[in-house]
């Protein structure tokens, strides 16, 4: 019956419906369903279309995710895909996040056009990216490189890079391994030197709240030490306000039912920074990650968020 096709929304960008293509293929898996039971609904957000400034300008990350949850509270979807790194940590009424898939890798990857290595890059010589976390921490490795911004998607940015319209760039692991070309990274950084995105590397599902259908379809996917590792993640960022305007750093490892945590905040030019380490029990995961959003607020003080927005 038409009416039961489970409808999958997403952004149009090749990584996100690769996403949600691989989303639909663990539900088929897991349930025995044919294809054809499931839709990939492509929904164009705010966030694609504006292309011309930096996103942490144009009022963060909501901008991919309302267009489509909107299409969920209408019911024109029933569940949509998304990278948690670009999730907002506050969801609207009657929207949660249902499940985490197993996480990929975590790592960022530096793309040099002819040098493969960010620290052998010639003095002053140009790097694209809009992520302002990858800017500070390039730019506290490398003060003397010129960071510009590089918006578009995963192959808009490569094509810049072909260009010539800079000399390297930063990207997610995790992405270039859904698309197929993690042979592109030139170089791969350590997450001690170079820590991700709080959730970089973990797709979510977001659903609404009490789909008595499709609530157990979505749990039978969820990956729970990948969960742990959010919910920790998110905590942390949601405690310090997870906006798009402060350059945050961080990760979550789980080692049986222990829990450590690390994570950054930096100011945009990479020469102020207040780190937190800090492990428990993941049964704690989310006051752990609290606790280190306050503690490391406390750190940095009122002035270090206030003194660049
Ligand atoms: N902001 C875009 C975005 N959101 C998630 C990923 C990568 C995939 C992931 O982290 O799961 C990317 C591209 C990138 O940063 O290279």
């Amino acid at each position: 019956m038409q009416t039961d096709v489970v409808k999958i929304g997403t952004r149009g960008s090749a990584l996100a419906v690769a996403q949600a293509a691989e989303v639909r293929a663990r539900l088929m898996a897991a349930h025995g369903l044919p294809e054809d039971a499931f839709e990939i609904v492509v929904i164009s957000t705010s966030g694609d279309q504006i292309q011309d400034r930096p996103l942490s300008q144009a009022g963060g990350k909501g901008l991919f995710t309302k267009e489509i949850e909107e299409a969920m509270l209408d019911g024109r979807i029933d569940l949509a895909v998304h990278s948690s790194k670009d999730m907002p940590t506050v969801l609207p009424d009657g929207l949660e996040i249902s499940a985490f898939l197993e996480r990929e890798d975590v790592r960022d990857v530096f793309i040099g056009r002819s040098i493969a290595r960010l620290e052998d890059l010639p003095q002053g010589a140009k790097l694209g990216t809009s992520s302002l976390r990858r800017q500070a921490l390039v730019l506290r490795l490398r003060p003397d490189l010129e960071v510009g911004m590089f918006r578009g998607n995963v192959q808009t940015r490569l094509r810049k890079l072909d260009e010539g319209v800079a000399e390297g760039t930063l990207l997610a692991l995790a992405g270039l391994n859904r698309l197929g070309v993690p042979h592109i990274a030139t170089e791969i950084m350590d997450p001690e030197r170079f820590p991700p995105a709080l959730g970089q590397g973990a797709i979510c599902i977001e659903s609404r709240i009490g789909d008595a259908r499709i609530g157990p379809m979505i749990a039978a996917i969820h990956h729970p030490q990948t969960g742990d590792a959010l919910l920790c993640e998110r905590a942390f960022l949601g405690a310090l306000d997870g906006s798009c305007r402060t350059p945050i750093a961080g990760l979550a490892r789980i080692e049986g039912d222990m829990l450590r945590f690390s994570g950054l905040v930096l100011t945009p030019d990479g020469r102020e920074e207040h780190g937190i380490e800090t492990e428990g029990r993941v049964a704690d995961a989310v006051r752990l990650g609290a606790e280190a959003g306050a503690a490391v607020r406390e750190k940095a003080g009122t002035r270090f968020f206030d003194s660049w927005l």
